[in-house]
């Protein structure tokens, strides 16, 4: 047979293999638009339907990667599924979600990775107003910086939850790289200023020092805005993403400037929603207490009789006089898990506040 004549064979049965697949993946959104009319007949009268169901997300997922068995990676046939997954969930209902923007932010990347594309995205100017825009309903589910690996918690964020209802409803962890971005008509000797968002100037401390020793850094509100500013003013650089740069018409002067190759940032989804147990999950909670001797072991002492993991512990000042700590943590577990629940009773009772700030599915991509 000729090269012609081998790949028509082969097209032949990709063609065909399209074609089954094509009829499978509409099967399957007939069968989510059933799925959304079963949640609309047992709701309550006026009660507000919930069609995005994290634990049942994430279940599906951890079932591709468990039963994938190549060529396509774990993680590629996954993608694959989450954007399937995304377009069935739009047919039940078109979500907004809110996001920490502007547009080409991290926290964008996030909001994508974890919702997929067929979510309509909205950029927020701050943290702040991402909760708000959940809470008043304008957005369904918000997405918001949490701590990175390198520069740590995102401050922000865990002080708005003090005041917030919301609920965490997800979590998504996105590998960041750091570029140096500019114009396509900068030189070397032309860059006079470094602009980018605190933490990322953070992560990327010792290159800068290294190689723009002199330059002067200047923290914005994004990186989106760093790049924003480098494409319009002359001497100007940004510490931003790929998709950042491709935004804004700049060129990649340095890739990859992270200080640390592993460098993570963890993001939240927050939403109206209290989440069921998918059966790997993850709890956070924040607690204060008095500042007295053993207040943080009377805390911690009833996670380790029951035999819980904790993830994460991060203290931050109280704001309000009557609290002088307040401690955020992250275990491993369902607050409705057996071994949980009268672990969290405790904490109530013993606590100045207490509050469960969700259940959720831990990140599966
Ligand atoms: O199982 C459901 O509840 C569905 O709505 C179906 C489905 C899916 O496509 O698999 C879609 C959206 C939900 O967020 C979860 C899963």
């Amino acid at each position: 047979m000729s090269e012609a004549q081998e790949l028509e064979v082969l097209r032949n049965k990709i063609d065909s293999l399209d074609n089954e697949i094509h009829k499978l993946i509409n099967e399957r959104a007939r069968c989510a638009q059933e799925v959304a009319e079963v949640k609309q007949k047992y709701a309550a009268p006026g009660e507000h339907v919930v069609f995005y169901r994290p634990e049942r997300e994430a279940q599906v997922l951890r079932k591709v990667m468990a039963r994938n068995e190549g060529p396509l990676a774990d993680e590629s046939m996954a993608r694959l599924f989450r954007e399937i997954m995304s377009q069935c969930l739009a047919l039940e209902e078109p979500l907004n979600v809110a996001y920490l923007g502007p547009e080409g932010t991290f926290t964008q990347q996030a909001a994508v990775k974890h919702f997929g594309h067929a979510v309509q995205c909205a950029g927020q100017v701050s943290i702040a107003d991402v909760f708000r825009e959940v809470e008043s309903g304008n957005a369904n589910y918000g997405v918001v910086p949490v701590e990175n690996s390198t520069e740590g918690v995102v401050t922000h964020t865990l002080d708005t939850f003090v005041h917030s209802n919301l609920n965490i409803c997800g979590e998504v962890a996105l590998r960041i790289h750091h570029h140096l971005l500019v114009r396509q008509d900068a030189t070397e000797s032309e860059i006079r200023r470094i602009y980018s968002h605190a933490q990322s100037l953070g992560q990327c401390r010792l290159w800068l020092d290294q190689n723009y020793p002199n330059v002067e850094r200047i923290a914005v509100s994004s990186n989106a805005e760093a790049a924003r500013r480098a494409a319009l003013e002359s001497g100007a650089a940004a510490i931003a993403s790929e998709a950042a740069a491709e935004l804004y018409d700049l060129v990649m002067k340095s890739a990859k400037i992270e200080d640390r190759p592993d460098n993570t940032t963890r993001f939240l989804i927050i939403g109206p929603q209290k989440t069921l147990s998918s059966g790997d999950d993850k709890t956070s909670i924040l607690v204060s207490s008095r500042n007295q001797p053993g207040a943080l072991y009377q805390v911690l002492e009833p996670f380790h009789q029951a035999g819980i993991s904790m993830t994460r512990i991060e203290s931050r000042p109280s704001a309000s006089g009557t609290w002088n700590y307040v401690f955020f943590i992250d275990f491993e577990g369902h607050a409705d898990d057996a071994n949980i629940a009268p672990v969290l009773d405790n904490l109530r009772k013993i606590s100045v506040d207490f509050k469960c700030l969700g259940s959720y599915p831990k990140a599966v991509l």
